[in-house]
């Protein structure tokens, strides 16, 4: 069966002949790892900026964005957010944790066993680092936590990746710690049936609370200034307007039972993910962003922020190398060294320059004339940088 439904070379080529999106790179399927590969698409990469960024790693730069999107008002919108946070200081991020999470399941054959080994737990913290450590140069266990669920017990393995995202280092080193514990004697004393190296509890490419709270990727919050003057020259519309109307969408949104609320920071999100080869599906599990407003009387400024908990992104591994994504990055000035938070907090410091633009849109009732405007009649390509 499987030899009728299997892609054969000759299959391969066809499509690769056949298909007119194709991208003539012979290194193309060997750096891309992935399967059956007949090229690339091509997504439309557009640049917002500049933006003045600070961030608490010492980022101090102005910085364009690279925005891979098929969204017509998308970039010229995050551009004019980035044009209104200039006048007001630019943007300043902060990175909070950073780490990755792997959750294997141990299973026993009653809950007594697994209470036992959740007991157990706490006391197996460095032998497993050892385990894990032997796997990779830059995968560190930091962290393990258990909890019991019938007879099974899921830990939770929290690992520092370096600069990658991580989720295969940390794939690799709970598998090497798994393997290595079933055939120990504890494990054979416990009366341990089997392990499993995820059971969910990481929330992979889902949205879960456990993950808001405690961060699967990096955590960052950034925040700007908004002042009256530059919000009535380059948004059209009052700081105390645009206020009122973030404030009465969150008030929506908590009706409608949103999970956390922007207008729409995924945006941002996900054209910097795929431009930038990260993992796109994760844009799942970074949703969740908490735009604040406060507007302060005395100068009639607009103060905001953004929180976002859960950016699994790394500037290493995965598909970071591929060559026009490694030129994101590099647009970005985010390889080397530490570039990891950094990435994590200029899609923070973009996703809110995208946020106040789209805010005051809508409160000025510009929003529908300007997708009109730009995804029908071809305003967009009057490029403006
Ligand atoms: C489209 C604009 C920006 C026009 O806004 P405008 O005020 O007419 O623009 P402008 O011509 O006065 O230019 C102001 C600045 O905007 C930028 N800009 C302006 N044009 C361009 C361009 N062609 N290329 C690049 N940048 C551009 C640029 O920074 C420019 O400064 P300048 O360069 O002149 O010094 C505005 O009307 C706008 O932001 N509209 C909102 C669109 C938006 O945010 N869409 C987001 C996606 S929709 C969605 O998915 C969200 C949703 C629906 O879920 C939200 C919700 O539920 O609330
Ligand atoms: N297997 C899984 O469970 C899942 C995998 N994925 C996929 O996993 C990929 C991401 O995994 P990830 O582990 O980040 O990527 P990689 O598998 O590409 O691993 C990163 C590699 O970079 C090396 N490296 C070099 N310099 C550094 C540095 N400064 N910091 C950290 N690592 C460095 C690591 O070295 P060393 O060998 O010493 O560790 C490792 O070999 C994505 O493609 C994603 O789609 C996504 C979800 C689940």
């Amino acid at each position: 069966m499987s030899e009728l439904i299997k892609p054969t070379p000759e299959k391969l080529d066809y499509f690769k002949a056949n298909l007119n999106y194709i991208v003539e790179d012979q290194n193309l399927a060997q750096n891309a790892k992935i399967e059956n590969c007949i090229g690339s698409v091509k997504v439309p990469v557009g640049i917002a900026g500049p933006l003045k960024i600070k961030g608490s790693d010492g980022t101090d730069d102005m910085f364009y964005a690279p925005l891979a999107t098929c969204e017509a008002t998308l970039v010229a919108s995050c551009a004019r957010g980035c044009k209104l946070f200039n006048a007001g200081g630019g943007v300043e991020f902060k990175v909070l944790r950073s780490n990755m999470t792997r959750a294997p399941v141990f299973w026993f054959t009653n809950s007594e066993h697994a209470a036992a080994f959740y007991d157990l737990v706490p006391g197996l913290l460095s032998e497993f680092q050892s385990i894990a450590h032997t796997t990779s140069r830059y995968a560190r266990l930091v962290r393990i936590e258990p909890q019991i669920l019938g007879s099974t017990v899921h830990v939770l393995f929290e690992y520092s990746c370096g600069d990658a995202a991580g989720q295969n280092m940390a794939t690799f080193a709970t598998q090497e710690v798994c393997d290595h514990f079933a055939r120990s004697e504890t494990a054979l004393s416990m009366k341990l049936e089997r392990v499993t190296v995820e059971g969910q509890r990481t929330s992979e490419k889902s949205l879960s609370w456990a993950n808001i709270l405690n961060s699967r990727g990096v955590a960052v919050t950034a925040w700007g200034i908004v002042t009256p003057d530059a919000c009535q020259d380059i948004l059209g519309t009052s700081t105390w307007d645009l206020y009122q109307g973030i404030q009465s969408s969150k008030d929506a949104a908590i009706r409608n039972g949103q999970l956390g609320y922007s207008l729409n920071q995924a945006n941002v999100v996900a054209a910097m993910f795929i431009a930038c080869g990260q993992d796109a599906a994760s844009v799942s599990e970074s949703s969740w962003s908490h735009l604040i407003a406060e507007f302060d009387r005395e100068t009639d400024n607009l103060r905001l922020s953004t929180y976002l908990p859960s950016l699994p992104v790394g500037t290493v591994g995965g598909g970071s190398g591929l060559d026009t994504q490694r030129e994101a990055l590099r647009i970005l000035k985010c390889t080397g060294a530490g570039s990891k938070g950094r990435l994590a907090g200029l899609i923070a410091s973009f996703a809110l320059a995208l946020d106040v633009s789209t805010g005051a849109a809508v409160t000025n009732n510009t929003f529908a004339a300007s997708h009109r405007r730009f995804g029908r009649s071809g305003d967009s390509t009057k490029a403006k940088l």
